[in-house]
């Protein structure tokens, strides 16, 4: 049953979720896998502590989300079918404010992290904006 996002439990449940798709998702898990390789489950409690201080203000996540994707070979293509599976994931699972909070803010980090991906690609691998 769809339920709103309340909890850190709730938090775990779409972080789980998400997840379980990109290992599955034949574009999305190489990229994943070459790196975390064999620490998913300190990827998974990276991400609550990340989507827990977004959303519920948790405070728990310290860093830069930037960073570790600098390097990655990604493209459009690649943050469409992430956002695809994230947003699958919120409606399979959460309605409410804060479901739809998460959709945008994810919508936009992903616009946000290819942009900044393409710059750097553009600018010589030099420059970060
Ligand atoms: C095609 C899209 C994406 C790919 C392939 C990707 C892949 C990765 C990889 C490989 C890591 C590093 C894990 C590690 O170092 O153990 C990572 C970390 C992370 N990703 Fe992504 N990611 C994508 C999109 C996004 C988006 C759109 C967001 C934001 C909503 C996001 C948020 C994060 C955060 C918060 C971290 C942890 C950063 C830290 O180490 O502090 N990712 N991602």
């Amino acid at each position: 049953m769809k339920h709103s996002i309340q909890h850190i439990g709730d938090i775990q449940l779409l972080v789980d979720a998400f997840y379980y798709k990109v290992r599955k998702d034949s574009m999305l898990a190489p990229l994943f896998n070459e790196v975390i390789k064999d620490n998913w489950e300190g990827h998974l409690k990276k991400m609550c502590t990340f989507w827990g201080t977004v959303l519920l203000g948790t405070s728990s996540y310290y860093g830069n989300p930037f960073m570790p994707h600098v390097n990655l070979a990604v493209e459009k293509d690649h943050f469409e079918r992430w956002v695809f599976l994230f947003d699958q994931t919120l409606n399979e699972n959460f309605e409410g404010e804060k479901a739809e909070e998460a959709q945008w803010r994810a919508n936009k980090m992903a616009e946000m992290f290819h942009l900044k991906i393409k710059s750097f690609n553009t600018n010589n691998r030099k420059t970060l904006i």
